[in-house]
C-alpha cells in the first residue's frame, strides 16, 4: 500500500523515541490512553510508522512552551513519520489536518517544523496542479528568455478605478509584463471590483489590440467562495489572464476550488507567512508549504526577496525559489513570484544564488517611488535584469544604465 511521508524538525525533553511515539499514536489510531478496538490488525494497516530518528544538537532551555523535566535537557532531531494512504485517500484537508494538525499541541515537544512531505505517484491522477506555472504565465505575457517584470499597485488602497487606471497605462507603455492590486486592495468605498476590472482591462485590451503584447494583472479576488466565483468570471468577461488570491485567509478548499476551473492564472499570496514560519522551531518550511499549494494548482507563488523588507533571510528565500523549480507529482512547476521591498539591486544577487530567469521579479514602491518617475523605475528593473544575467555587478550596471543608477542612488542603503 502507498504511504505518505513527512519530515519534522522537533524538539523535546523526552526521550526521541518515546516523543515521536507520541506524534504517530495521536496522529493516527491512538489517544493519550489505549481504548478497546486499537486491535494488532488495526494498527498494522492504519497506525503511523515513525521511520527513521536522526539526533541532533541538545540545548538548555525550550524554544517554545511545552513540558519540561527537571534537569533534562532539549532535544533536537529530525524525525521521518510515514502513513498509509488508506488513512485519508486523496483528501487533501485530511490529510493536512494529520501532517499539520493536532500535533503541534502535543506537551511532549517543545519544538516543532513541518519541514517537507512526499506524496505517491498515485496522487497525479487525483490533482492536476498548476495548469500553467512557469511556462503558461511567461507565454501569457510574451516573456521568454528572462524574469516577467511586475509591479504592485501603490499606494495599496485609496485609489480610484481611473486613477489606477491611467498608472496601468504608464507602466505598460513602460514595457512592464505584470502588475497587480495589493492584498489589501478587494473592494473599497471608491474602487469596486467590477469598476476597477472594467477600465483596467480597456487600458489592457487597447494596448494588447495595439501591440500584441498582453499584459498580465492579477486582479485579488480573495473573498468568499461565491464572491470569488463571480470576481473570476467578471475577470473572464473582461478578457482577463489572471486573479490573486491571499491563498492563507481563502484557505485550501476556496483556493483549490478556485484554481481548479483552470481558465485564469492564479496568483498566490502569502500573506501570513511570518505567522507560519517566522519561529525556527514551529510551523512550517516552504518546501512543504509551497507542495501543498501546488497540490491546490496555485501557479504563481510568494517567496520574498534576496534583502527583503522582511524578516527572511536570504537563505531561506533561496532555498523557496529552488523548492519551486524542483519537479513534483502534479502539473507545471508554479512561477516564484520574487516580492518586498525589491528595487532591481538585488537582482545580480538573486540570479548568482539561483542562475534561474524563471522568475517574477516584482517592485511595488522600488518602480513607483523612482526619482525619474514610473517609466524609468520599470526600465531600472529592465536594465537591472539584463546586467544581471550579462555578469555585471551593481556598480557596473549603474555605470551603464542611468535609470539603474538613480535606482541605485534612491535606494541602496
Ligand atoms: O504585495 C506585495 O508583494 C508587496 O506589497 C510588495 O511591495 P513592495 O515592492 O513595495 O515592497
Ligand atoms: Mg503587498
Amino acid at each position: 500500500m502507498e504511504r505518505i511521508f513527512a519530515e519534522y524538525y522537533i524538539e523535546t525533553p523526552y526521550e526521541v523515541e518515546q516523543a515521536a511515539a507520541v506524534l504517530a499514536g495521536e496522529q493516527s489510531s491512538g489517544t493519550f490512553v489505549s481504548v478497546p478496538g486499537e486491535t494488532a490488525e488495526l494498527k498494522q494497516r492504519f497506525a503511523a510508522r515513525v521511520e527513521h530518528i536522526e539526533k541532533l544538537d541538545l540545548v538548555d532551555e525550550p524554544s517554545i512552551p511545552g513540558n519540561t523535566i527537571p534537569g533534562k535537557k532539549y532535544q533536537r532531531a529530525k524525525v521521518q513519520v510515514s502513513w498509509s494512504i488508506e488513512n485519508f485517500g486523496y483528501n487533501l484537508p485530511v490529510l493536512i489536518s494529520t501532517l499539520q494538525g493536532n500535533l503541534y499541541e502535543i506537551s511532549q515537544f517543545t519544538g516543532l517544523k513541518l519541514m517537507d512531505f512526499e506524496v505517491p505517484d498515485s496522487f497525479k491522477n487525483h490533482f492536476k496542479g498548476p495548469r500553467f506555472g512557469i511556462q503558461g504565465s511567461k507565454a501569457s505575457c510574451g516573456v521568454d528568455d528572462r524574469p516577467m517584470i511586475g509591479t504592485i499597485i501603490k499606494p495599496s488602497v485609496g485609489m480610484s478605478p481611473e486613477e489606477t487606471a491611467a498608472l496601468v497605462k504608464t507602466l505598460i507603455e513602460a514595457g512592464i509584463d505584470f502588475i497587480k492590486d495589493d492584498e489589501l486592495m478587494g473592494s473599497t468605498a471608491n474602487s469596486l471590483f467590477e469598476d476597477r476590472v472594467n477600465v483596467i482591462m480597456k487600458v489592457i485590451n487597447e494596448h494588447a489590440h495595439k501591440t500584441g503584447k498582453k499584459v498580465m494583472y492579477a486582479f485579488n479576488i480573495t473573498d468568499e467562495i461565491d464572491a470569488m466565483q463571480r470576481k473570476y468570471e467578471h475577470i473572464q468577461k473582461n478578457e482577463g489572464t489572471c486573479a490573486m488570491i491571499s491563498i492563507n485567509s481563502t484557505g485550501l478548499s476556496g483556493t483549490k476550488k478556485i484554481c481548479d476551473q483552470g481558465d485564469l492564472v492564479i496568483h498566490g499570496h502569502r500573506n501570513g507567512w511570518g505567522m507560519l514560519n517566522r519561529h525556527p522551531l514551529l510551523g512550517i518550511e516552504f518546501p512543504a508549504y509551497q507542495k501543498i499549494w501546488r497540490l491546490a494548482g496555485v501557479d504563481q507563488m510568494h517567496v520574498n526577496g534576496i534583502q527583503n523588507k522582511f524578516w527572511e533571510s536570504d537563505d531561506s528565500v533561496v532555498k523557496s525559489i529552488q523548492s519551486c523549480l524542483k519537479p513534483f507529482v502534479c502539473g507545471n512547476n508554479p512561477l516564484p513570484v520574487v516580492s518586498s521591498g525589491q528595487w532591481g539591486g538585488q537582482a545580480p544577487e538573486t540570479y548568482r544564488r539561483t542562475q534561474t530567469t524563471d522568475l517574477l521579479y516584482m517592485a511595488g514602491g522600488g518602480i513607483l517611488a523612482h526619482p525619474m518617475g514610473a517609466t524609468a523605475g520599470v526600465n531600472a528593473l529592465q536594465q537591472a535584469w539584463k546586467a544581471s544575467v550579462d555578469g555585471l555587478s551593481v556598480e557596473e550596471a549603474a555605470l551603464q544604465y542611468p535609470e539603474f543608477a538613480a535606482s541605485v542612488k534612491k535606494f541602496s542603503k
